[in-house]
């Protein structure tokens, strides 16, 4: 354990839940992740936003101690990473679907759900709100094999919801999912932040950003803006997140000397 101290309300703990401290991460002696810092607490959504290949999914591997820090070091629930215990409490959507094709989509959350733990008695009910959220009560009983590539993407979500996990970590969740489901599972979002539950998230898109509580701006492997969206619009002196990102990868560029 570290110094961080953890109080149980309810339940769920509070305070500082995940710490990334001077991280350095990649493939090999290629570096992909520099320096970064973070700390996320409980309750809070935080987005991690950046173009493709600056380093989410190797961020997200590295908290959910897929990948051992080179440099730095990764705390979750007040423990180091990597740790078996730890990961059972983390509800975790890849960006690639890990799903039994053979399987029907109910017999995959049941899978999923025993392997994190769930009573059996309690299964039933939380298949019913996970597949609800995503819309997808309706063909709990279809073969993954064929479900289109969107409803795949939803199965995967619903899986990381269903074991009821203190923390949600999603690699790019809203990818081919249409605006009125999108706007239905924030909605879901916000309400287990409510609760107390920590959600991690990486996307491309700005309207996603928005919605998160705060904002960790990657590029090229590099932090180039962290902070609440309405504060980070007001310090870049921009009217948007798109706006923040586009900034701070113009000075980014210009402290780099590729301008
Ligand atoms: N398993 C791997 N082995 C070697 N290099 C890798 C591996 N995974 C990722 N990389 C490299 O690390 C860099 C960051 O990739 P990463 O997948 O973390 O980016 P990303 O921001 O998640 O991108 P995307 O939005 O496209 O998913 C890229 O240059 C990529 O080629």
């Amino acid at each position: 354990m570290t110094n961080i101290s953890l109080k149980l309300t309810g339940g769920v703990e509070m305070g500082e839940i995940i710490q990334v401290k001077d991280l350095v991460q990649g493939y090999g002696k290629n570096i992909v992740i520099h320096d970064i810092n973070l700390s996320i607490m409980s309750g809070e959504i935080l987005g991690l936003i950046g173009p493709s290949g600056a380093g989410k999914t190797t961020l997200i591997n590295a908290i959910m101690g897929m990948l051992r820090p080179k440099k730095g070091s990764v705390t979750v629930l007040g423990t180091a990473m990597p740790n078996r215990k730890i990961l059972a409490r983390i509800g975790f959507m890849a960006q690639a679907d890990a799903l039994y094709e053979t399987l029907t989509a109910r017999e995959n959350l049941t899978f999923f759900g025993q392997m994190q733990g769930m009573d059996k008695k309690e299964l039933p009910a939380q298949i019913d709100y996970a597949t609800k959220v995503v819309d997808l009560d309706e063909d709990l009983d279809k073969h993954v094999s064929d479900y289109s590539g969107g409803m795949k993407r939803r199965l995967s979500l619903a899986i990381a919801l269903v074991a009821n996990p203190d923390i949600l970590i999603l690699d790019e969740p809203t990818v081919g999912i249409d605006p009125e489901l999108r706007k239905q599972i924030w909605q879901e979002l916000h309400r287990l932040s409510h609760e107390g539950k920590t959600i991690l998230l990486t996307t491309h898109v700005m309207d996603d950003a928005e919605e998160s509580d705060s904002l960790l701006m990657i590029r090229n492997g590099v932090a180039i803006a962290q902070g609440r969206p309405a504060e980070l619009i007001k310090e870049f002196e921009v009217n948007s997140v798109e706006e923040v990102f586009l900034k701070a990868g113009r000075e980014q560029d210009a402290h780099t000397g590729n301008a």
